[in-house]
């Protein structure tokens, strides 16, 4: 198949944590607000952007892939990924970007923490949801990656898509966003101003 994508950031201003380290940033994202506070988190710390994709894309109706995401879930089904990531082994923080689905960790990115391992890297979750929050995400990222540094993660409203509303990351929404990622990154000390 065609290469995974790779886009490279400069970072800007590291903090303490992030002095000499390289950083990949993988995300998952259907309706792209994951994927802004993605790029925004890619902006601040640099590093490698990385969007997982599917051998098999998931259908586009919202109702027919809750049902199917809800029955790779009850049998632990892991998808197959198209994207591949060259010598993981290189990247010393990793962020992992997705969206809440079905209340869990979606499956890919089950497949991604499966298939890749972060052994003594630093891992860094972020998520998007539709108010109902990470429900079990962050928990099973920590169990996927029992051997990594699991830092305190990020979340933050995206779209209902149920209810239509899909895009919400602009506007006053991503100058919001803008500033609390800002404030997370500091916080985590991954970057310093
Ligand atoms: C299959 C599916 C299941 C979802 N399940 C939940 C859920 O359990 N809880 C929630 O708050 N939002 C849920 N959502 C909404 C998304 O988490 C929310 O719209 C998110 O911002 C989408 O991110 P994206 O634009 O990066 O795809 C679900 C969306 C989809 C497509």
């Amino acid at each position: 198949g065609e290469p995974t994508k790779v886009k490279e950031e400069l970072p800007i201003d590291k903090g303490d944590l992030l002095k000499d380290k390289k950083v990949l940033i993988v995300y998952l994202s259907r309706t792209k607000n994951t994927k802004a506070v993605a790029e925004i988190i890619h902006k601040k710390v640099g590093g490698s952007l990385v969007a997982l994709e599917l051998v098999t894309p998931y259908p586009e109706h919202y109702q027919t892939t809750v049902d199917q995401v809800a029955a790779e879930n009850a049998k632990g089904y892991l998808p197959q990924l198209k994207t591949r990531i060259d010598s993981i082994e290189k990247y010393d923080v990793v962020f992992i970007g997705f969206p809440t689905w079905g209340m869990q960790l979606p499956p890919p990115m089950k497949s991604f923490l499966n298939k890749y391992d972060l052994s003594g890297k630093i891992v860094v979750p972020f998520n998007t949801n539709a108010g109902y929050g990470i429900g079990s995400s962050f928990e099973t990222i920590k169990e996927l990656c029992a051997n990594s540094k699991v830092l305190e993660g990020f979340s933050t409203k995206g779209g209902v898509e149920r209810d239509g509303i899909l895009f919400v990351m602009e506007n006053e929404k991503e100058t919001q966003v803008q500033l609390e990622i800002q404030n997370w990154l500091k916080k985590i000390g991954l970057i310093s101003l």
